[in-house]
């Protein structure tokens, strides 16, 4: 039997593949008035936008019937003061998408030398992004730069991308243009591609398409526990960590990283357990946030759920709705952080 959803795992990695090579060049000529502050106060940059352009431009020529839940839209760009800023995003996405033909690529997905595209088509592909989701039918993911505060800082980002069908998450792709090839040996460089199939399995790619290698999440004693957590304490509660780190006796500091990277990290065995526990009442989290990193984390062999232990519900519109924080980790360290979560919410309660 062959995989399924073969064709639009190629299309994904292709398209994060290139969308990786375009962050990884903005970053290195990034300037200041790149970036802008959108109405949430957070950053988005050139590489954001293009990024985005890039992405939704190959998923609609490979599957131009399907919806797509991206992070970003056009609107400030489509104003006279976004003019120079559109011009630049224009040239990184024709760029990226002209450059040669990498391994498994197919000019069929309006890439290689000659696919240039108008300014109005990479606008109107970022403002494909705009379905609201819903519990029924196929649709793509985009979070063209996750964890943007990262990015400018030059630490992990991730460029994410994930089909859901009926609510569940049959593909996630994650490439991660900082994250060391391999924790153990500097001397293999940086820059992978982590992709997930739902029931078969998940692995890590280079960054060219090449040698794809299976990932698990190894069995990890309670004295080896630590945590992965965000950089960012506005994202999620360091402090509830802490506390859930000393219910379980854990004494490893945690490992702290931005972006879904820390979904990849997991799966193929750094850290023993990501958690993330809600600061701002009113932050919903975004399912282009944790479809990809969800589907990555159980196909290597881990739990994914919130703190009450439910599954995450991709099926609610562009949010998770409610939020319930994630808890994601190896099947054993999952129960147990669960239980300490559970323990740690009732200290809380009770202390209000
Ligand atoms: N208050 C918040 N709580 C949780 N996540 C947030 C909050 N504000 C922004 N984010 C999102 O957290 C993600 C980064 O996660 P991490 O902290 O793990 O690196 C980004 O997608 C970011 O959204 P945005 O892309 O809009 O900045
Ligand atoms: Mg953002
Ligand atoms: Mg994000
Ligand atoms: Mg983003």
């Amino acid at each position: 039997m062959s995989l399924p959803y073969a064709t639009e795992k190629q299309v994904a990695v292709a398209a994060v593949r290139r969308a990786c090579h375009l962050t990884a060049s903005v970053f290195n000529k990034l300037v200041k008035n790149e970036t802008l502050t959108k109405g949430d106060k957070s950053p988005v940059t050139v590489g954001d936008y293009a990024a985005q352009a890039v992405i939704s431009t190959i998923l609609y020529h490979a599957f131009p019937a399907d919806p797509i839940v991206g992070e970003e839209n056009a609107a400030k760009l489509r104003e006279e003061s976004g003019a120079s800023m559109r011009d630049r995003i224009v040239e990184l996405a024709n760029e990226a998408l002209t450059s040669e033909l990498g391994l498994g690529d197919n000019v069929e997905w309006g890439i290689g030398p000659g696919q240039e595209k108008t300014a109005e088509q990479l606008l109107d592909a970022i403002d494909r992004g705009n379905h609201p989701g819903g519990r029924l039918g196929r649709m793509w993911t985009i979070d063209p730069i996750d964890g943007t505060k990262g990015f400018l800082r030059g630490e992990q980002y991730a460029v994410c991308v994930s089909l859901i069908v009926d609510a569940q998450v049959q593909l996630g792709v994650i490439g991660c243009p900082n994250l060391p090839v391999d924790a153990a040996q500097p001397d293999l460089g940086r820059g992978v591609i982590f992709a997930a199939v739902k029931g078969h399995g998940a692995e890590q790619i280079m960054l060219s398409g090449a040698n794809p290698t299976p990932v698990k999440i190894p069995d990890i004693s309670p004295a080896e526990i630590n945590f992965l957590e965000s950089v960012e304490a506005a994202h999620s509660s360091h402090s509830f960590n802490d506390r859930v780190a000393s219910l379980l006796g854990v004494t490893r500091s945690p490992i702290r990283m931005d972006s879904q990277a820390k979904y990849g990290c997991l799966a193929r065995g750094e850290g023993a357990a990501y958690l993330r526990m809600p600061t701002d009442p009113n932050y919903q989290e975004k399912i282009w946030d944790h479809a990809p990193g969800s589907v990555l984390v159980e196909e290597a062999g881990g739990v994914v759920t919130d703190s009450r232990g439910q599954p995450l519900d991709f099926g609610l519109g562009r949010t998770l709705g409610e939020n319930f924080g994630v808890v994601a980790a190896g099947k054993d360290v999952h129960a147990r952080v669960l239980d300490a979560v559970q323990k740690s919410r009732q200290e809380e309660k009770a202390k209000v």
